[in-house]
């Protein structure tokens, strides 16, 4: 079946070409991009006023599977993921157990190949368990096809240990996605250490916390020759620090998520635990520098940390409850209404920080672009829709977001995968 996507404004970071024209998928490949495009037999998708961006690449989820299929599992998260505009998802390994063998990375392929509409890819984790004391099995989770090596939910303090995991990383030619927090530092911190948190009486988390890991391994990613993914940047010193090593030749990327370029902890309302995220929300100062480094492409990675928990778990205190907010659902409004609409970053960014961007580091040579010979995965986006973000529309399991009742514009209208329709707005 061919697909005929008309008249929608077709941004494709690999040419730079931002115009109205037709996309042509046929057999789950794009085929043609020109204007006035007429065929026999396709379905056609009228995307009028609409941009047609590169799928949706989501470098940072947590799809809770297996182990926690209560918070979220791999059908429920890809689903949310396809609604959200994304084809293809990183699915972080700090799942039940832990992702850190071939056998394990090849159950999440097995049932996302059954379940999931879009693509998942398994990231393995770095040490056995997510412990900290030994290596995992890497070069047998990169044969079983992981496209990136992490620890996220926490940092690999043992630095020799790290150093030899980059070692392997450089060698098989895949990135380290770093979740930079040091487990000594923040000492039992719940929130962004600042009047805010002295005010409440909540330990807090410094910027230090931060800092450290992010020139750590910044450090040691320049002596191994790694590629670096910083995940959920969130301090105006990582800004800096990401500037200065990439300008020194250092391999480096990184990702902000839109909670991080959307609140700081002024935002917080007192005790509700859908604004307790790790890293936490940080001062105005950092979600300025975060924003100016958005719009100077220091970061070149919009990622969700999409990390949902049941509601039971949420109605802890502020101090117990788990770090984490769901955000696949949510991402590209976020984008479109923070930075696109505000003209901190163009539309063609977008599609450069959630798609191109994504394909280059992970290395998916035929994603996150719409070039004839390109695998078929768009996404459709109405920029200009307006509604209120309502957490019971979600798709995931997750509900746990900050964003209910937010006026955002810019919608997800329908997005291809594969040449095939995975989601379609009503
Ligand atoms: N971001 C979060 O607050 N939580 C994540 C872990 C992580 O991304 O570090 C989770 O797994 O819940
Ligand atoms: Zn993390
Ligand atoms: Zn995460």
């Amino acid at each position: 079946m061919s697909i005929l996507i008309k008249n929608g404004q077709v941004i494709d970071p690999a040419t730079q070409k931002d115009e109205i024209s037709d996309v042509l998928i046929e057999n789950g490949v794009i085929t043609r991009v020109e204007k006035g495009i007429r065929v026999k037999d396709a379905q056609v998708i009228d995307a009028k006023g609409c941009y047609v961006m590169p799928g949706i690449i989501d470098m940072h989820v947590h799809l809770r599977d297996p182990g926690q299929t209560y918070k979220e599992d791999i059908e429920s998260g890809s689903k949310a993921a396809a609604k959200g505009g994304v084809t293809t998802l990183v699915a972080m390994p700090n799942t039940k157990p832990v992702i850190d063998s071939p056998d394990r990375v090849n159950y999440v392929t097995i049932k996302a190949d059954r379940f999931s509409p879009i693509n998942v890819l398994q990231a393995g984790a770095i040490t056995v368990g997510q412990k900290g004391e030994e290596l995992a099995d890497i070069e047998g989770m990169v044969k079983a096809g992981i496209p990136a090596i992490s620890e996220d939910g926490k940092s690999v303090m043992n630095a020799l240990l790290y150093k030899e995991a980059m070692e392997i990383a450089a060698e098989k030619n895949i990135p380290v996605l770093a979740h930079c927090e040091d487990k000594n530092l923040v000492n039992g911190g719940c929130m962004n250490e600042d009047a805010n948190s002295r005010e409440w009486h909540l330990p807090g988390i410094t910027n230090s916390v931060e800092n450290t890991i992010v020139a750590r391994d910044i450090v040691l990613a320049a002596e191994t020759g790694a590629h670096l993914h910083l995940c959920h940047c969130s301090t105006k010193e990582s800004v800096d620090m990401v500037r200065e090593a990439r300008k020194a030749g250092v391999s480096i990327s990184a990702e902000v998520c839109p909670h991080h370029f959307t609140l700081c902890s002024d935002d917080i309302v007192k005790g509700d635990t859908n604004y307790k995220m790790n890293p936490p929300l940080r001062t105005k100062e950092d979600l300025e520098a975060l924003r100016q480094g958005l719009k100077d492409d220091v970061f070149d990675v919009i990622s969700t940390d999409h990390a949902p928990h049941a509601l039971t778990e949420k109605q802890e205190s502020f101090k117990k409850a788990p770090f984490g907010i769901v955000g696949l659902e949510t991402s590209v409004a976020l984008t479109i209404t923070e930075l696109v609409d505000t003209e901190i970053i163009t539309p063609m960014q977008m599609a450069e920080k959630m798609s191109y961007n994504p394909a280059k580091i992970l290395h998916l040579d035929k994603k996150g672009s719409l070039a004839p010979g390109m695998d078929a995965d768009v996404v459709i986006i109405d920029p200009e829709a307006e509604y209120v973000i309502d957490p019971k529309e979600f798709v995931s399991k997750g509900k746990n977001t900050p964003f209910g009742g937010k006026k955002v514009k810019g919608k997800v209208m329908a997005t291809v995968c594969g040449g095939k329709i995975v989601y379609e707005a009503e």
